[in-house]
């Protein structure tokens, strides 16, 4: 094992991620884990999952069992208690609770099964309210939060402290990521849990499809997103089990950002509605800005292949393929 004190990150001579490894995905129904999914197993890997039916992963003893069992090479945990700024912000101890418990079960779990590799996902929001823009990763833990997803920030926080804890005392190959907002095939469009981009997508469509003359959005429209596609991300992921071994964390995001009342444009446009928008602004903005810098990243090899526009219309006929003709 390499001596893993606080440093940049390295590259590794060590062959991180082995041809044919048997891989863990934690989560694999979700946007996140079923992406994975696909990019795990077109490049050749063995995909181990286990639906939530069969295996509650907030519960340690089942979990270490499973792991135990299966002896995963790689674990990736896409497992997580996750939503819009709507749901963050009415379901604080959900979000607290079932993450924290998520983490330590599974993180735990694949040690003691003598897992060599694990990446934690995290999110952008980690990082303080009022961050410097791009936000770089050494800007976790110097400032306030954002109130409407404290919870679940914390809880994503003691999880990288969790991955860190495991390369410090016993030097095991755990990494952590922490994406921008993502969107693609797979997402939520619950209109109250979603994020942004799947909620704009289906207020559009079915303002088209009734003819509505309007369509109301929350917030201001100022605040301004990065957003990345699932796929992306999922390629990004394969580069960090590749090619790093640090115990920093390392964002993933396309380097651009653009205004929800911008984004609202570009879907509007997509979907091909006509009406006007509006913005209720007793509903909250959240963050008012949230670049990531992703310059290691990028030191890694890594671009971003699906632009905004592409990806939005790639999501919306993927959506309009999942759902019955008027649901
Ligand atoms: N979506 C985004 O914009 C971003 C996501 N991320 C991170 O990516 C990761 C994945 O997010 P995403 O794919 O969007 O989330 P989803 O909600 O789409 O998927 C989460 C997955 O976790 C599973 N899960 C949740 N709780 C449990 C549990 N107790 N036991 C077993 N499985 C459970 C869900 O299972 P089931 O299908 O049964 O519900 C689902 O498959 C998270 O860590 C998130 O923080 C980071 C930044 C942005
Ligand atoms: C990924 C990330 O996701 C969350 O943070 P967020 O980026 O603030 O989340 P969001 O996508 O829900 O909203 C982005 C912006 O868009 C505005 N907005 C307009 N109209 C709708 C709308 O119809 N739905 C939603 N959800 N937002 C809308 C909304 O008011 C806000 O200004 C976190 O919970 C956090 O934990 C996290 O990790």
């Amino acid at each position: 094992m390499t001596s893993d004190l606080p440093g940049p990150p390295q590259e590794s001579v060590r062959p991180l991620l082995r041809p044919g490894s048997r891989i863990f995905v934690a989560g694999h129904r979700g946007l996140v884990g079923s992406a994975l999914v696909r990019r795990l197993a077109a490049d050749g890997h063995e995909v181990l999952t286990r639906g939530r039916d069969l295996l509650d992963l907030r519960d340690s003893a089942p979990t270490e069992a499973y792991l135990r069992d299966v002896r995963p090479d790689v674990v990736v945990l896409a497992a997580a208690k996750v939503g819009g700024i709507m749901a963050n912000s009415t379901w604080p101890v959900q979000f607290l609770e079932d993450n924290l418990r998520i983490q330590l079960s599974v993180i735990a779990g694949a040690h003691a099964a003598g897992t060599e590799r694990l990446l934690f996902l995290g999110s952008s929001c980690i990082y303080p309210k009022h961050a410097p823009q791009p936000i770089r990763e050494d800007s976790l833990l110097t400032g306030p939060l954002e109130p409407t997803n404290e919870a679940y920030a914390l809880a994503k926080i003691a999880g990288i402290t969790q991955v860190r804890s495991y390369r410090r005392q016993y030097g095991a190959s755990y990494i952590s990521a922490m994406p921008t907002n993502l969107y693609g095939p797979g997402d939520n469009f619950d209109l109250e849990t979603s994020h942004v981009l799947p909620a704009l997508i289906r207020r559009f469509h079915e303002a088209k499809q009734d003819g509505a003359p309007e369509v109301t959005l929350w917030g201001s429209g100022s605040p301004r997103r990065e957003f990345l596609h699932v796929d992306d991300l999922a390629a990004a992921c394969v580069r960090l089990l590749e090619s790093y071994d640090g115990e920093d964390p390392v964002n993933i995001g396309c380097g651009d950002d653009l205004t929800i009342r911008e984004l609202a444009e570009t879907v509007r446009d997509v979907t091909e509605y006509r009406g006007e928008i509006a913005w209720d602004t007793s509903k909250p903005d959240g963050t008012p800005r949230k670049l990531l810098d992703v310059s290691r990243l990028t030191s890694l090899g890594f671009e971003p292949q699906i632009p905004l526009r592409d990806g939005i219309a790639r999501t919306y006929a993927w959506w309009l393929g999942q759902r019955s003709p008027r649901s």
